[in-house]
């Protein structure tokens, strides 16, 4: 039978990455990307954007939604101090059997909880079930159409505190409109767009920093 381009992306971290080196893992995706197959990885470019947020704002706590095959997973839990906690939402179990293999290979299964479920179910469910007040730093990648809900979901379920930040990927392209215009125009946040490139190509895209100012 056939296999899926996340079995194949799978496939090429296997064989280009160095078990437990998650620079390794990430170079390998971005070079089966550019070399063999486009995928909706956060990519190189943005994934640098990225990882300055991260490092700067040293999180405890994260939140990840929509991990796909799980690039930008291990591109933040990469980069978290010990005892931090990286939860990451995917609702698809064939995306989501991917992600813990590359997560797996990476050797950050102990910094990332993957749930697999959908967002707007388990949001609710972040205090009880993984002890959770506040998440110091959000990133949104999953459908672009529920970046606006689940924000207004995390306000309403308290768990956003002043000086959460949010960043999403893929504002301009596909493009989060009614997001953006929610982030920019609330005076409870504090934006910032970044400029960037689509992961792999020319077309322009970015991702937006926004600050809960509680
Ligand atoms: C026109 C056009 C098409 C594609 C592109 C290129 C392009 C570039 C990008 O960086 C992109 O992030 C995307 C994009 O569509 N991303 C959607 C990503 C979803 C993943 O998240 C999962 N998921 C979706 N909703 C939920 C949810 N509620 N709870 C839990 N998991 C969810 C899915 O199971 C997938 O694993 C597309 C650009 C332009
Ligand atoms: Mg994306």
């Amino acid at each position: 039978t056939q296999s899926t381009r996340p079995q194949r992306l799978l496939g090429a971290v296997q064989k280009n990455a160095t078990r437990g080196d998650p620079r390794s893992v990430v170079q390998a995706i971005d070079q089966f990307c550019r070399q063999k197959e486009w995928a909706m990885n956060v990519g190189d470019e943005k994934g640098c954007i990225l990882d300055s947020v991260v490092s700067e704002v040293n999180p405890a706590t994260v939140l990840e939604l929509g991990t796909y095959c799980g690039y930008s997973t291990v591109r933040i839990a990469s980069l978290l101090p010990p005892h931090a906690k990286l939860i990451t939402l995917e609702f698809n179990p064939d995306f989501a059997a991917i992600a813990r293999q590359v997560i797996a290979w990476a050797g950050l299964e102990d910094k990332v909880h993957l749930v697999e479920g959908a967002s707007g179910d388990w949001i609710p469910k972040m205090t009880e079930q993984f002890g959770v007040k506040t998440f110091d730093l959000v990133f949104l990648d999953h459908w672009k159409d529920r970046y606006l809900p689940d924000t207004m979901l995390m306000e309403e379920c308290g768990l956003l505190r002043k000086g959460s930040i949010l960043l999403a990927d893929n504002v301009i392209c596909p493009g989060t409109p009614d997001y953006l215009e929610y982030v920019r125009s609330s005076p409870r946040y504090e934006s910032q767009y970044f400029k960037s490139h689509l992961e792999y190509t020319k077309v322009e895209d970015g991702l937006e920093k926004s600050v809960f100012l509680g």
